[in-house]
């Protein structure tokens, strides 16, 4: 590398740091300003409580710290983990009751007048769960006590030599969406894109809709971008995804009513300290991850 292209390459990473830092600063502001200012309709929802979870999903985090293989807890999970395609399995997750709180509480927050911020660059609905203050409590919890035993039991064997973290996941990226019929100027669908993150739980927190349907495609590594073969997941309320960040997926558009889910990107600080974040080069030797 020349040494103005190195020079180039720091004024870049130096524009994009400042970026992320004005980024943080902001969510930190909004999220005192909301401690401060907003009333929630259901103050209980913001801590985890073992009636939220449901009983499978306490149970196959129990068999998944003893059958660390994936073979062997689907073997003994049998009936409550499904596989498809592969890479995505499903299960109940989350209870009736706590995805009503929840649905009811992010409505009382939408009609509040408090600030917000888009949760990703794609989806303009939906709501960032730490402004809401809903991370040391609630999903800090679920995923140090459900998401990262599951993940590193299901992603373990074939997939572990690709470093992808499920056995490392120590902090997320939480955030809701949300989508309307065309016409109500909310969001309808969602391109096909992968996630920035190592591991993905994807929860639909019921209500009444149509459509919305998830396509899964290939993998990132597999360079192959508009993968032709799709496979859809039908969302359920309570019912989970949990598939790597990398695995291609789109959403179909809503046809009636409001779809509403819950979306944690698990990550790893070993993965991020390893390979770099913008080009996914591994920083000691060089090669892609995955
Ligand atoms: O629409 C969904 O359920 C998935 C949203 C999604 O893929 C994302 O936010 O990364
Ligand atoms: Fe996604």
């Amino acid at each position: 590398m020349t040494d103005d292209r190195r020079r180039e390459v720091h004024k870049e990473l130096e524009k994009e740091l400042e970026r992320r830092r004005g980024h943080f600063a902001a969510a930190r502001q909004r999220r005192a300003f909301i401690a401060a200012n907003y009333r929630p309709l259901h103050p209980n929802v913001y801590t985890l409580r073992d009636e939220f979870v449901d009983p499978r999903w306490i149970e196959l985090a129990e068999l998944a710290r003893t059958h660390r293989s994936k073979d062997a807890l689907l073997e003994a999970a049998a009936g409550v983990v499904r596989q498809r395609p592969r890479g995505v399995f499903a299960f109940p997750a989350l209870t009736p009751r706590f995805c009503e709180l929840m649905r009811e509480e992010l409505d009382h927050f939408e009609r509040s007048d408090m600030p917000r911020a888009h949760p990703n660059t794609m989806n303009k609905n939906g709501l960032l769960l730490y402004e809401l203050g809903m991370y040391d409590e609630l999903l800090t919890p679920l995923l140090e006590r459900y998401v990262s035993p599951v993940a590193a039991a299901l992603f373990d064997g074939g997939e572990r030599e690709m470093a992808n973290g499920s056995d490392s996941l120590d902090h997320h990226r939480s955030f809701t969406v949300r989508y309307e019929p065309e016409g109500a100027g909310k969001d309808v669908d969602l391109a096909y894109h992968f996630d920035d993150a190592e591991m993905t739980l994807n929860v639909n927190l019921g209500g009444h809709f149509e459509g919305g349907e998830l396509l899964f495609g290939g993998l990132k590594s597999d360079g192959d971008e508009k993968h032709s073969a799709r496979y859809p997941h039908f969302h359920r309320e309570g019912i989970a995804i949990l598939h790597r960040g990398s695995h291609c997926h789109e959403a179909l558009p809503v046809d009636s009513g409001k779809r509403t889910n819950l979306i944690m990107w698990c990550r790893s600080s070993q993965v991020r300290i390893r390979y770099c974040a913008m080009c996914g080069r591994d920083k000691i030797t060089t090669s892609k991850i995955e």
